[in-house]
């Protein structure tokens, strides 16, 4: 039996989770208010606060020793799908952000830093990071700009084998369609269980609560020359303050519901344009798997949403069947990952 401590830090929250192998026995989600997080500039600075909560819910709950941590990984150089070894290189990646700050990036270096104490080994699984995708869906159309592959890996990895597990197939011989509805959106064709294309949240695809999605670059560009905004208060602009939050001032869907319920008609709207942009992005997937997609799955926090999966499906039931699993399986993901390692299924990689 071993014991394993999963982290998994998000935008304003650290879920944690202990296992006895893949039962869970405690988990806690640590909430962090925006005044607690806007202290620090960057998020790397909220390493010794986030850690020091986490050992705070482990000394209460009387935790004492583990088998491995392990954590959500972030926005490492591009790597292929699996268990990593935290390594001296991969924490100095993770503490630059080589491909930027997420607080992913905060999982591989809190785990670490618990390992460390209990002289065990740390891992990450299926970090944002992982690149899958083919060569052709690289080029964007300016040769300075690759296209990249930065996506909720984990989770729609995990519900991609829950989907396979549900039917009795094997993930290998189907494909998938995976739209992972979050604070993020990732819309991931799947051929075979390799993930081959994904809009990129940060940067493409459908506006979600927080970000914009692509944009008319045009007239981003002037935005972007105006005088009005410096590099970092635009990023902002397009992955903090955008989408539900530009329109709405708000990035909780429910907040919304409740609006369009009210009979706010500018709600509605908005809300039905992102429905319309996550189903023309499933669309352009389903182009990408030439039209032979065996189910579309919804997940994350808005697939519990009847009304948009409803809306979503309106337009993209004529492809495949929907199937919904609302929230997320990150936790026990992260613990599967680990335990195939510590049961030598798996060797862990390398970074
Ligand atoms: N029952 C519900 N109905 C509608 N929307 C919901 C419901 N529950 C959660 N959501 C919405 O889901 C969104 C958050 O999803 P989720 O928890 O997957 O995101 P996150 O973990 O913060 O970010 P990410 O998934 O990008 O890492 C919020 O907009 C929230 O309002
Ligand atoms: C950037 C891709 C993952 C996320 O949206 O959090």
């Amino acid at each position: 039996m071993f014991k394993i401590l999963a982290i998994n830090p998000g935008s304003t929250s650290t879920k944690i989770a202990v296992f006895e192998n893949k039962k869970l026995i405690m988990s806690e989600n640590l909430n962090h208010s925006v005044d607690e997080l806007k202290k620090y500039n960057k998020i790397v600075d909220q390493l010794e606060f986030r850690y020091n909560s986490i050992m705070g819910w482990l000394n209460e709950n009387n935790f004492k020793s583990f088998d491995s941590i392990v954590g959500r990984g972030g926005l490492l150089k591009p790597i292929a799908s699996g268990t990593y070894t935290v390594d001296d290189n991969m924490i100095s990646d993770l503490r630059v952000g080589v491909q930027g700050e997420h607080a992913s990036n905060l999982g591989g270096l809190i785990a670490k830093k618990i390992a460390d104490i209990f002289q065990i080994d740390a891992y990450i699984v299926d970090p944002v990071a992982v690149d899958e995708i083919e060569d052709i869906a690289r080029i964007s159309g300016m040769p300075e700009i690759p296209r990249k592959s930065l996506l909720h890996a984990l989770n729609v990895k995990a519900v991609a084998h829950r989907l396979a597990k549900d039917l009795g197939n094997s993930l290998e011989e189907m494909n998938l369609i995976v739209a992972h509805l979050g604070g993020g959106i990732s819309i991931v064709p799947l051929q075979k269980g390799k993930m081959v294309d994904v809009n990129n949240a940060n940067e493409m695809g459908p506006f979600s609560p927080e970000r914009t999605g692509g944009l008319p670059v045009g007239d981003l560009a002037k935005m972007a020359f105006s005088g009005n905004y410096d590099l970092a208060t635009l990023k902002k602009k397009i992955t903090r303050e955008g989408g539900l939050v530009g329109y709405l001032n708000t990035n909780d869907a429910r907040d919304v519901e409740k609006l369009i319920e009210q009979g706010n008609k500018k709600a509605k709207l908005v809300y039905d344009a992102m429905a319309y942009q996550i189903a023309k992005e499933i669309g352009a997937m389903a182009t990408v798997l030439n039209g032979h997609v065996d189910n579309i799955v919804l997940t994350g926090g808005m697939a519990y949403s009847q009304y948009l999966t409803d809306k979503i499906g309106s337009y993209v039931g004529f492809i495949a069947e929907i199937v919904k699993y609302p929230g997320e399986d990150e936790m026990i993901a992260l613990a599967e990952g680990t335990l195939r390692v510590l049961n030598k299924e798996e060797e862990a990689k390398t970074y």
